[in-house]
């Protein structure tokens, strides 16, 4: 079972020195979405990138994630995968969750491959033993043989991507978090990806998918929510939410 309750979660990020040139501050405060709070006494900024953000979660949903450039997508993804703790009001997170956003997080470059396996099995929730027993599993998806056995820094990043994706989809999840469709590798593989995903998302008690694309929303999920700004300005079926969202005056993406 999985459940998720977000009470008025907020996520204030700090950015520190980044008040430049006066023009060009003007210029991204007037074309991203998010909220950037001009502190003039400081060379601290604050981006309210979530504000207020409140929903539940259960079993069955197939949460589609929408919203233009700096929305606030990615941080809700965040915060849903405990990456980032609200800063304000509250989130409760029940269930394994695995993300598919920040592939390569966690990952050591000087470290080789099959020791890459063990740490972000571990970071996934594993214990050791567990994380041993999905090696078997990453070598041959992954097909990338005796390279596993070299640090992963000398890896091109086709064959990063290739370990990173294996290894974050060894585990079956409660929860998964997935941002647009990832693009892995060569033709072969990212066929073998797709039918990897599809039944982890078939698999897996809630679905978090963040995209920019009306048939991906429609195709794989049976609610939406809208961020605008940081804010939560939607939350229904997709046919409806998109609608909203159109009517916002924001175009669906290829038009
Ligand atoms: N690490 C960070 N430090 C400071 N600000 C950040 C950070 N990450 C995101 N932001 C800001 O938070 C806001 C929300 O960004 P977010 O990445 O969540 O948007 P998004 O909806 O995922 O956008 P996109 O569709 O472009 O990926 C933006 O204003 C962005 O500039």
């Amino acid at each position: 079972m999985a459940h998720i309750v977000l009470d008025k979660a907020s996520v204030e990020l700090a950015v520190y020195n980044s008040r430049g040139r006066a023009l060009k501050h003007e210029l991204f405060r007037r074309t991203v979405g998010g909220g950037v709070e001009d502190r003039r006494d400081s060379s601290v900024q604050v981006v309210k990138a979530l504000r207020e953000v409140s929903f539940e979660a259960r079993d069955g949903d197939r949460i589609g994630l929408i919203g233009g450039n700096g929305a606030g997508k990615t941080t809700l993804l965040r915060v849903l995968s405990r990456v980032y703790p609200p800063t304000g009001g509250r989130a409760e997170i029940e269930g394994r969750v695995s993300s598919l956003i920040d592939l390569s997080m966690g990952m050591d470059t000087d470290a080789t491959g099959y020791e890459n396996i063990i740490m972000r099995g571990v970071m996934l929730g594993l214990h050791r033993k567990q994380a041993e027993a999905i090696t078997q599993d990453v070598e041959e998806f992954s097909e990338l043989g005796e390279f596993l056995d070299l640090p992963i820094r000398t890896y091109s990043s086709g064959m990063m991507l290739r370990l990173a994706f294996a290894v974050s989809t060894a585990v079956q999840p409660d929860i998964l978090i997935l941002d647009e469709v990832i693009g892995v590798g060569d033709a072969a593989f990212a066929e073998r990806a797709e039918l990897r995903m599809h039944n982890m998302i078939s698999n897996a008690n809630i679905v978090f998918l963040a995209s920019h694309s009306d048939e991906t929303i429609k195709r794989f999920c049976n609610r939406t929510l809208w961020m605008k700004a940081g804010t939560l300005m939607a939350d229904g079926t997709p046919e409806e939410v998109l609608a909203a969202y159109h009517a916002d005056g924001h175009h669906a993406a290829g038009e």
